[in-house]
């Protein structure tokens, strides 16, 4: 690989944004691949993709090259030289990579690679977390997982089309997929490429979405015609799955504390074809009350810690704090015990995150069923998602059905 100078100095630059100025790594490399029209397929996919794997190795990086936050421009380049060694990637003769210690780096990253907190470069308090909450084998086998590249899976949106007739579809616009087992409507591409440019994405005949959070929305067990809530709806990956599942018939109410998610939400629902959904932004606690027992189904896709994405969001390894996992417990406990009233007698609803922590999931679901409000719902099943025993995502859900 030929290293060409103006894309390493974005990626010199969007970590010095992502690490000193604490922004966000997707929007960071969105500014940066502003920089330069001219780029070409390639030389953004080398941006993202470095940017992304040095934010992913971020400590062990620094502990072997032995800079510390915050970095300078001069550490930042040998983080990234590093990355070069470590990869086999000839260095070029810069004055910004000049003496770089290839031998001192391969013998730290040997050295640092017997221990699992900088072999699998996180913070001490999360491999502390991880392995109190999932056992040393369970955590040591998941943290390695989660530090490789996701693969980009699709869903067919079955309003539209069938998923062996999308596969034919990509294929004209040069892009290879392969069916997932366990995920009915779900395409991997074999090689990795931009697919929010092909023709099939901008007519709505799939959106992005991993195999795990494919599950959530048939685990709810949704028919046509019936009155279906998604209370935690976001920008609305699952609403529009409901509403494929539910063949555009009934009722779909997708909820959210934020206005701008819904919003994107509606131009999504445009491409889809989807007809049946209607936003509502939750500004008061009368928004959840007007609809108390009324809801055949409710989706409670909550907000979680997600250490079960960190494949995607490598960031969070740093942004995240534990403070953050107590508080959102409490918000995640808020939700399960005032958004419940919702379900009708006789109806159903999933709670998911896309967390690991039983803290976040089973344990949540346990103390709401032996609360007051939980006393009115009966536990039928759950699935535990590991990145490693799965390949995808880390996911949790737990199907309940209220009493009659
Ligand atoms: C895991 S994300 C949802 C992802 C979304 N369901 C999807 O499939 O794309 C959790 C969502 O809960 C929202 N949220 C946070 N606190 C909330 C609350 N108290 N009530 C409702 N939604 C909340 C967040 O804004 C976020 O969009």
């Amino acid at each position: 690989m030929r290293l060409h100078r103006n894309l390493v100095f974005a990626v010199i630059d969007a970590l010095g944004m992502i690490f000193n100025d604490d922004a966000y790594a997707d929007k960071v490399i969105e500014k940066v691949l502003r920089y330069d029209k001219r780029w070409g397929a390639r030389d953004r996919g080398f941006i993202a993709e470095t940017t992304y794997d040095i934010v992913r190795w971020k400590r062990l990086y620094a502990e072997i090259a032995e800079v510390y936050s915050p970095y300078s421009r001069q550490n930042l380049f040998r983080l990234f030289s590093v990355w070069c060694v470590l990869r086999g990637i000839p260095l070029p003769d810069w004055k910004q990579l000049e003496e770089t210690p290839e031998r001192r780096i391969k013998g730290r990253f040997d050295e640092l690679s017997k221990i699992r907190k900088y072999r699998e470069s996180i913070p001490d308090w999360m491999d502390a977390l991880g392995e109190k909450a999932l056992g040393g084998e369970l955590w040591t086998k998941e943290i390695a997982a989660l530090n490789t590249q996701a693969n980009v899976i699709l869903r067919t949106n079955t309003l539209k089309t069938t998923k062996q007739e999308l596969q034919r579809l990509l294929k004209a616009e040069d892009i290879e997929t392969e069916p997932i087992s366990g995920a009915k409507d779900a395409l991997q591409l074999v090689v990795r490429k931009n697919v929010f440019t092909t023709d099939a994405f901008k007519n709505g005949l799939f959106e992005v979405q991993d195999a795990s959070s494919q599950l959530v929305a048939p685990f709810l067990e949704v028919a046509p015609g019936q009155r279906v809530i998604d209370a935690c709806a976001g920008a609305g990956g699952k609403t529009l799955h409901l509403a494929a599942l539910m063949e555009n018939k009934g009722q779909l109410i997708a909820m959210d504390i934020y206005e701008s998610k819904l919003k994107k939400l509606k131009v999504r629902t445009r491409r889809n074809g989807v007809h049946n959904v209607e936003g509502r932004v939750i500004d008061s606690t009368k928004v959840i009350k007007k609809s108390h027992h009324s809801a055949d189904r409710l989706l409670l896709d909550a907000p979680c810690s997600g250490l079960g994405v960190l494949r995607r969001n490598p960031d969070s390894k740093w942004k995240l704090q534990p403070e953050f996992i107590s508080k959102i417990k409490a918000v995640q406990a808020d939700i399960l015990s005032r958004y419940s009233k919702m379900v009708k007698p006789g109806g159903k609803m999933v709670y998911a995150t896309c967390s690991i922590l039983p803290e976040e999931n089973g344990e949540q679901v346990k103390s709401f069923l032996a609360s007051e409000v939980g006393a009115d719902f009966t536990f039928e099943k759950e699935r535990n998602i590991y990145a490693s025993k799965h390949g995808f995502d880390g996911f949790y859900m737990a199907l309940l059905s209220k009493k009659k």
